[in-house]
């Protein structure tokens, strides 16, 4: 369980979060929504333990963030940044092979690598340079990176969390679905505690069971996905008029700007 109370943020005199609580429970996926500029990375932030909050708690699975070191956090979470310029001088492979460097365990590197190669169909872009890849590519190399460094092998699984800043924005529709129905698995399979900042507000539908809704800096709604896909809240949080229809056929909820 990853809980939060009362959580602030003031950076450079600036108010960015205000008295955030909530709690994040094992095997779901929490989605973080709002507009931009309404905190949303700030928060990620917090919870990924990058810097302290100004006010307020942070536990993770029992502990007070800070009693983490950096890299038993780092064992125990992993963190997908918005889509980046890091020109990394490494193939795929030494790139996704990154996240198994908190583990310092070279028996368990190659079953890893080779599951996770298998699961996000890397196959042929293995031996390619990362720079040499495009955006959308390289966004699933850094989803990879992340999964190698949650994965263990079965039956012999510590609590994780996985860190998604929008890791769906450079992704066409078939990577978009790989990636979350990926994240959803490792919830569900692996009990992985997943968090995800998404801007597309009908994937969010798809993907999550959970979310938090913020508004310059402060949480307007929080709890079971639909109940938070709500209109009214989200033409508060969006500034503009929210339309939420549900698919005739398939149930599922399609938000859009009215
Ligand atoms: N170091 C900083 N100093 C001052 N203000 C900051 C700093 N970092 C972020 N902010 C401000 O905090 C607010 C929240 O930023 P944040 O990146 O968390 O928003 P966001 O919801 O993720 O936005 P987006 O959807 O555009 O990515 C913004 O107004 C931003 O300008």
């Amino acid at each position: 369980m990853i809980r939060a109370e009362s959580l602030s943020l003031t950076l450079g005199g600036k108010s960015i979060l205000r008295d955030v609580s909530f709690a994040l429970a094992p095997s779901s996926v929490t989605v973080i929504l709002g507009a931009n500029g309404a905190g949303k990375s700030s928060l990620l932030g917090l919870l990924a333990g990058d810097r302290p909050a100004s006010a307020g708690s942070l536990s993770w699975f029992g502990r007070p963030i800070g009693a983490w070191t950096a890299r038993d956090l780092a064992r125990h979470r992993a963190v997908v940044p918005q889509a980046s310029q890091l020109a990394f001088p490494f193939t795929v492979a030494e790139v996704v092979a990154l996240g198994r460097l908190p583990h310092a365990d070279p028996r368990r590197d190659a079953e890893a690598l080779a599951a996770v190669r298998h699961r996000l169909s890397l196959e042929t872009l293995w031996s390619r340079s990362f720079a040499s890849l495009s955006g959308g590519e390289q966004q699933r190399v850094q989803f990879a990176r992340a999964l190698a460094q949650l994965w263990h092998p079965p039956g012999d699984a510590p609590p994780r969390a996985l860190l998604l800043d929008e890791p769906t924005a450079a992704l066409d529709l078939k990577h978009q679905v790989l990636i979350l129905e990926e994240a959803r698995s490792l919830a569900q399979r692996d009990g992985v505690t997943v968090v995800a900042i998404l801007h597309d507000l009908t994937l969010a539908a798809r993907i999550a069971d959970r979310a938090l809704l913020l508004h310059r800096g402060a949480l307007l709604r929080a709890g079971p996905i639909e109940s938070v896909l709500e209109a009214d809240p989200l033409s508060t949080a969006y500034e503009t008029p929210v339309s939420v229809l549900r698919h005739p056929d398939s149930g599922r909820l399609l938000v859009s700007a009215a």
